[in-house]
């Protein structure tokens, strides 16, 4: 089984003439890490909503571990996100009043699941911080105190903690230089291989697909045959 199945999906946002996605066929097996290119507009972060399960599709099938997201209903889908994934958005969306460990747990407390496979929680949070490389007195400090590139790394571990099945990246390296985006690329992957989590990272910066062993161009699959 495929960690995601996505089958003739079409997705058209209201008052658009034309669908934003037409997408026939598109699977990711587990512990793949898969980059999505495409200019901008093409559809990046619509196509990531969808699989969050924040957009619905009009039509086809799409599947995360075997379930279908837009199928359950709010709080189910709320769990699975927070059972099975780990997100990292542009903004990092951490909690400016919590501090950097109690940003990293709050995937504990909202997944029973997730806390379940952290085991020692704390000792878990140590392990990622450390891995990624925080500065052990930068722990108890709010998150709003830190440097973007030490926040980035806040936001890692906090998508890793609990080993969700698949973590999702959108344009998480924009605000970054290119050395300190490489570094982050490298821990982002090395945690990743060792939880055996799948990876779609979207971006337009091209430079960051020679990163990755697979890349699929948002352009070449959009719009392509479409079997009714
Ligand atoms: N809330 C919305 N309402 C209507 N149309 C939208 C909405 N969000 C996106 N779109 C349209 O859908 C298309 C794809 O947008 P999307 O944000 O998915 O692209 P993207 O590839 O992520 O772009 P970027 O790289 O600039 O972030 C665009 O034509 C955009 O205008």
């Amino acid at each position: 089984m495929s960690v995601i199945e996505l089958h003739n999906l079409r997705y058209r946002w209201q008052g658009q003439s034309q669908d934003t996605l037409a997408i026939a066929e598109l699977q990711v097996e587990q512990g793949e890490h898969l980059f999505i290119r495409g200019a901008s507009g093409s559809g990046k972060t619509t196509l990531l909503n969808l699989l969050a399960g924040i957009l619905k599709p009009a039509s086809g099938s799409l599947t995360l571990l075997g379930q279908t997201l837009h199928n359950m209903n709010p709080a189910a889908r709320d769990r699975f996100r927070a059972d099975h994934m780990g997100v990292i958005f542009q903004q990092f969306n951490l909690l400016p009043y919590l501090s950097v460990r109690e940003n990293v747990q709050l995937p504990c407390h909202f997944s029973a699941r997730r806390k379940q496979r952290a085991g020692d929680v704390q000792g878990a949070i140590e392990r990622l911080l450390e891995h990624l490389g925080l500065d052990r007195s930068l722990w108890q400090r709010a998150v709003t105190e830190l440097s973007v590139g030490q926040q980035q790394r806040v936001a890692v571990a906090r998508a890793l903690i609990g080993s969700p099945e698949i973590l999702i990246a959108d344009e998480p390296t924009s605000a970054l230089d290119t050395d300190t985006r490489d570094g982050f690329l490298e821990l982002l992957f090395r945690e990743a291989q060792v939880q055996g989590s799948t990876i779609i990272f979207v971006s337009h910066d091209p430079h960051i697909a020679s990163h990755f062993p697979r890349v699929v161009d948002l352009s070449s699959v959009n719009g392509a045959s479409m079997v009714e």
